[in-house]
């Protein structure tokens, strides 16, 4: 079978996997329903055998007889209501569990393609708005509105003249409720995406609150905030002007209508073609006929909000189904092959990347330096996998990343990100990646290796010092060292660091050396990211990326020149940057070999 028919099936199979149940939920709803309509013409049905029967006949006995029959039916709805509405709070909950982690998984890996976080966190929430419709008044609306043929043909029994108008009534009411669904669609769609903005900008200044507070900023971003929160509430008020508008219409068209049953009833009566109970049966029951449009019309806008919600999760769903699980390879442990790598913006499709290729062996590090803007943090994303190649391939070991299982292929690597955000949770959390049945001894290696062992037993609850959001208990320097034990924590076979010195002290960037010395050691790779020419000083080749390109790349001594007798760390050069010694131009293809 191919990959692609693989896929689908897998999709298939997923999507039956979350609507599992749904069908025989659905039949069971539908009929619980029909039962619930059929006992809510209890009401309809004592009328009428009060009046002929009871008052007829003058009968306390029949009237008693009858009073309890209806008490009883009346019990027996509610409990079936109640059983209706435990179904589907239930049925909303086990969906939820079902699709939860998914649309968790979706949210962690959108803000990698450019998504907002808000936007990323809006999946989250599509959860929400799917369980909050199960358990609220709209299904009941749904799953009542296929019964409504019971109540017109009771009216209808009672007089054609009364079915016919109630039969008018649901028409003007259907069409009521498509007019709300073709004009509250579109606004649902833009209210929905003005919120995304909304909570973007929001995102974005709470993010920012240090600076925002240090530089006076806070009145310029809260008035964006406000003018963003303008537009939503404009839509927000246009979309309920809409359906409150016509929900009250549909109100007034009930209340007509159950007035001109009254009416039409009695004229009826007069002519004798109807008795007294069955004009208030025949109201009773077209009101009860024309309620679940009504309901639906008056809930429509949370009808609109999970079934796009719904849809989102669906492709979601079908989304990660459609990825193949690759096989489990063993661990690499001889090299790192660049093979003209060209890589986009996986948001806009801009090429950042050109053409890149080099080879690494075990043992080998590999300094990567140029100007800003030049590429080098694209390079460290497609090495780790966060972004894929457009063109070429990343192996280890003969291996495209690709075919490496996820969670095994986070193993193999240590990844250090330019700003170190750690997690919420210990410091031993943090450096063992989370891991379950972690051996104390592996984190405090990595420590060790990161030459931060020292540093985290000096403080007062060592390894467990909680470290509060993003790692704020911690100065930049101290979350840098604990992001390089994270980066260490295995000893992976690839430790990526992105300028893993910008914040460190003399004492830091010489255990960094170490550390970078240490995994060369023991037969891993290192690629690290510089501008500050200390954080080059165990690495024997150097690359040079800039505008997208890899303008030289070779032995460090070529690149840089030889290494000043008297200094261990090369001094800065007056840029900043490391002084380059060739010309910036080589061979694209130019292989650094050991
Ligand atoms: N997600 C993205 N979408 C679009 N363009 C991006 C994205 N990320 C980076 N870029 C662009 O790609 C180019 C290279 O960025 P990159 O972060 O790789 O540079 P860098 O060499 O690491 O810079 P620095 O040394 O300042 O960290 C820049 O022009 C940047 O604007």
């Amino acid at each position: 079978m191919t990959t692609t028919k693989t896929q689908a099936v897998a999709r298939k199979k997923a999507l039956a996997e979350l609507t599992r149940g749904v069908h025989a939920i659905g039949l069971f709803l539908f009929l619980l329903s029909g039962v619930i309509s059929i006992l809510a013409l209890t009401g309809s049905f004592y009328m009428l055998q009060v009046y002929d029967r009871a008052l007829g006949s003058g009968s306390i006995p029949t009237l008693l007889t009858l009073s309890g029959l209806a008490i009883g039916l009346y019990f027996f709805q509610g409990i079936f209501d109640v059983l209706r509405s435990q179904v589907l709070v239930r049925f909303g909950a086990r969906l939820d569990a079902r699709i939860a982690p998914m649309a968790h998984q979706v949210a962690i890996d959108m803000p990698r393609f450019g998504f907002s976080t808000s936007e990323a966190l809006e999946r989250g929430r599509d959860v929400d708005t799917v369980r909050g419709f199960l358990g609220s008044q709209g299904p009941v609306a749904l799953f009542d509105l296929p019964w409504m043929p019971v109540f017109l043909v009771f009216v209808y029994a009672l007089h054609p003249l009364l079915g016919a108008l109630t039969l008018g009534g649901m028409v003007m009411l259907t069409c009521l409720a498509l007019l709300t669904e073709v004009l509250t669609r579109r606004l649902a769609k833009e209210t929905h995406e003005s919120v995304i903005n909304r909570n973007r900008i929001a995102d974005s200044n709470a993010r920012n609150s240090e600076v925002l507070r240090a530089m006076g900023m806070s009145r310029r971003v809260i008035a964006r905030f406000t003018a963003a929160n303008a537009d939503h509430l404009s839509l927000h008020t246009r979309t309920n002007d809409i359906s409150g508008t016509l929900g009250a219409l549909s109100k007034v068209l009930r209340m007509i209508m159950q007035s001109a049953v009254l009416g039409l009833g009695a004229f009826l009566t007069i002519q004798g073609e109807l008795s007294g109970g069955a004009i208030i049966a025949a109201s009773v029951a077209s009101a009860r006929a024309l309620a679940p449009i009504d309901m639906a019309i008056g809930n429509w806008k949370q009808v609109v909000a999970a079934r796009t919600a719904y849809g989102r999760l669906k492709d979601t769903v079908t989304t990660l189904a459609g990825m193949t699980t690759p096989l489990r390879l063993p661990r690499p442990t001889q090299q790192l092959s660049v093979e003209s790598v060209t890589v986009a913006a996986p948001d806009t499709g801009t090429v950042l990347l050109g053409d890149i290729t080099f080879t690494l062996h075990a043992g080998q590090a590999l300094g990567v330096i140029g100007p800003s803007g030049g590429g080098k943090t694209t390079l460290v994303r497609v090495l780790t996998g966060i972004w894929d190649p457009l063109r070429g391939a990343i192996r280890l070991d003969g291996a495209n990343l690709a075919q490496y299982d996820e969670e095994a292929l986070g193993s193999y690597i240590g990844y250090m990100p330019q700003d170190v955000a750690l997690m919420d949770g210990t410091i031993a959390e943090n450096i063992c990646r989370f891991t379950d049945n972690v051996d104390p001894d592996a984190i405090v290696a990595a420590a060790t290796a990161a030459g931060v062992h020292q540093m985290i037993v000096r403080m007062p609850d060592g390894y467990n010092t909680r470290l509060g959001a993003a790692g704020h208990a911690l100065s930049g320097g101290q979350r840098q060292r604990i992001g390089l034990a994270r980066a260490l924590f295995g000893d992976p076979f690839l430790v990526v660091l992105d300028e893993p010195n910008s914040n460190l002290d003399s004492e830091g960037e010489a255990a960094l050396t170490t550390a970078i010395s240490g995994v060369t050691a023991r037969g891993g790779i290192v690629v690290v990211i510089a501008h500050r020419p200390s954080a080059l000083a165990s690495v024997d080749t150097i690359a040079v990326i800039q505008s997208g390109k890899s303008t030289a790349i070779g032995r460090k001594e070529d690149i840089l020149g030889p290494k000043p007798a008297a200094t261990v760390h090369p001094a800065p050069a007056p840029s900043d940057q490391p002084a380059i010694k060739r010309p910036l131009r080589l061979d694209q293809s130019a292989r650094v070999t050991t």
